[in-house]
């Protein structure tokens, strides 16, 4: 299927388990309602890319004002964030978009958006919501975001299609896998950058061990691509075991409760010394 097949409105619904299928199941209603229509493509910057293939471990900081596991985290002001973020050593940021769980908002990566924009340095942004019909991406595109993240929990061998549409929009799409048959599927789907939770979003349960598992997985299938480690980092020693296979590792909460952005995320990208490991 082609970036044209999305070009009208879908009424497909998608479903899952738990947590997540509560959230799917609103962000369906959300859009309902919503048209779509397909333009010419737009030039692909690949800034999000880009910035995660940079040598050494990558930092995606997360503005995340609340959550189903954490309820409310912390009031943010996104610009302010996002600098704050920046300055600590972060290289790209993670906007949550979902208003009812997670505090998030269109205007929040707008304003980090524009706040980056000032930067001599390019900080990618990337939307962060549950995707389920194709105005979301083109709504990431409008809004000035570099990616968006598409979840294989939620569209399944479809999320081969919605990476075809990012890619038309211009933007970088972070697909994301929970699981071995996840996995398969991102895989299939050419995805060029696959992120791995370590957050069951069933049951909301943290291993750390899965992204470790799930990236060992993944280059012993030949996949060249870059890996992301995601969810439930909150100290240098949570990082060690992903620190020499992951490009790049995604931090929201530990990061937006800290009090002090700036400092949290410098002190998450140290390595351990002896002592702490
Ligand atoms: O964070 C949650 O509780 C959550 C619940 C249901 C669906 C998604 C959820 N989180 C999305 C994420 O993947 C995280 O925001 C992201 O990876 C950062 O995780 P963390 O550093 O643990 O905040």
């Amino acid at each position: 299927m082609t970036p044209a097949d999305l070009s009208s409105p879908r009424s497909k619904a998608y479903t899952a388990p738990g947590v997540l299928g509560r959230i799917v199941s609103e962000r369906t209603q959300d859009y309902a309602g919503a048209s779509f229509t397909l333009g010419a493509a737009r030039p692909r910057a690949r800034h999000f890319h880009t910035a995660l293939a940079a040598a050494g471990l990558q930092l995606i900081a997360e503005v995340k004002g609340a959550s189903p596991s954490q309820g409310a985290i912390a009031k943010l002001d996104p610009a302010a964030a996002a600098l704050s973020y920046v300055r600590g050593g972060a290289s790209c940021l993670s906007v949550l978009t979902e208003p009812r769980h997670f505090d998030g908002s269109a205007e929040a990566l707008r304003q980090v958006v524009a706040a980056l924009g000032n930067l001599a340095v390019k900080v990618p942004v990337l939307r962060k919501d549950f995707v389920i019909h194709p105005k979301m991406l083109q709504e990431a595109a409008d809004w000035g975001a570099s990616a968006a993240l598409l979840m294989v929990s939620i569209l399944g061998p479809d999320v081969g299609e919605y990476l075809q549409l990012a890619h038309h929009l211009g933007l970088d799409a972070l697909v994301e896998v929970h699981d071995e048959a996840e996995l398969e599927v991102a895989l299939a789907a050419g995805a060029e950058i696959i992120g791995v939770n370590n957050r069951d979003l069933t049951t909301l349960k943290i291993d750390l061990h899965n992204s470790p598992r799930m990236i060992a997985h993944a280059r012993a299938a030949g996949y060249e691509g870059l890996l992301v480690a995601e969810s439930g980092y909150a100290m240098p020693a949570d990082i060690s075991t992903i620190r020499r296979s992951a490009d790049a590792v995604l931090v929201g909460s530990s990061l937006a409760g800290s009090g002090d952005l700036e400092r949290a995320a410098r002190a998450i990208l140290q390595e351990p010394t002896q002592g702490e490991k």
